[in-house]
């Protein structure tokens, strides 16, 4: 699958902390990728960086293999923080400006305000919409000039129950338009509901990636143990492996679908190790978050 985007050892201080620490990381074609971590984690100095709002203090990053650029952002829609619409105008009309500033046709407004289902509500003013309308106003916006991926910084934040359905059910939709969808989100439920992929972030620090699937709908965890140094690397060669995480001296082994701990014992017997310890659990995510965020790093 395509890269849409690499990144490579990005790192932002602010005096002597470390916001972002040295991050690499993968956003391919038609992922729908959460960054999940507490407040303060780092999620919204990375979106930052990548929209070019916050510049790196080291490290790289690139948007569909090219450098990021004026002419590679286009292809980039957001919504980073809450935007700037005009209270006593109505939604068509801040659409309006906004098409008029990034230079994108009018006739798109109609196609975007369908989308984020204000059609009907496009002639009221801003100030009359409730804060879910708003938020997929900035959403319209954001989709204005049809952009390849869309980013959203806790796209649900401050939200009542059904205003959070809406730009689930929203954001579903416009991933299966086939946008690639990048989210920042300190919500377990948020990600496992509209995530395929996720990475957590810890002060800073990338302390896991990999698929929803894997963990969240009760993949099989093995947990092993075996006298040898590397057998962290060996077990990353075993192809159902999705992915590992270390604790009190063992390999926590998330296998994907299909992989059972009896092919794990296989696979370490044929390449000569004898396990001391092979246990398989099944875990929920938010198990598996909180696990994560309490190693120590
Ligand atoms: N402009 C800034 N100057 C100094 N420190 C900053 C600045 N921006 C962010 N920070 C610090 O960097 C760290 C990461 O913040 P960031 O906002 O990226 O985290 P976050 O995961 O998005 O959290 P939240 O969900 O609370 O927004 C925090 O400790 C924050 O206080």
């Amino acid at each position: 699958m395509e890269n849409v985007l690499s990144i490579r050892a990005l790192t932002k201080t602010f005096g002597k902390l470390r916001a972002v620490n040295s991050l690499n990381l993968e956003v391919k074609a038609g992922q729908v990728f959460g960054m999940l971590g507490p407040n303060g984690s780092g999620k919204t100095t990375t979106l930052g960086m990548l929209m070019g709002v916050v510049n790196p203090t080291e490290g790289a990053f690139s948007w569909f293999g090219e450098p990021p650029s004026h002419d590679v952002r286009k292809k980039i829609g957001a919504v980073l923080e809450h935007p700037i619409f005009y209270p006593y105008l109505s939604g068509q009309k801040n659409l309006e400006l906004n098409a008029m500033v990034k230079q994108c046709p009018t006739e798109n407004i109609a196609r975007v305000l369908d989308i984020v289902e204000l059609t009907e509500r496009r002639n009221d003013r801003y100030k009359t919409y409730s804060l879910g309308m708003k938020q997929r106003l900035a959403i319209a916006s954001a989709l204005l000039n049809d952009p390849t991926v869309l980013i959203l910084d806790e796209p649900t934040n401050g939200l009542d129950p059904m205003g959070i359905a809406d730009i689930r059910r929203l954001i579903k939709k416009i991933a299966e338009s086939g946008k690639t969808i990048i989210l920042a989100s300190h919500l377990l439920d948020e990600v496992q509901k509209v995530c395929t992929h996720f990475a957590v972030l810890k002060r800073g620090n990338l302390v896991h990636v990999g698929p929803v699937d894997d963990v969240g709908n009760g993949a099989e965890v093995v947990e092993v143990k075996a006298s040898i140094a590397n057998l962290n690397e060996i077990l990353m060669t075993f192809p159902g492996t999705s992915t590992i995480n270390h604790e009190n001296g063992s390999c926590h082994v998330t296998l994907r679908t299909g992989f059972h701990s009896v092919d794990v014992n296989r696979f370490l017997f044929e390449n000569g190790i004898v396990a001391s310890h092979l246990q398989t659990q099944k875990r929920s995510l938010e198990k598996m978050f909180i696990e994560i965020l309490s190693e120590s790093h």
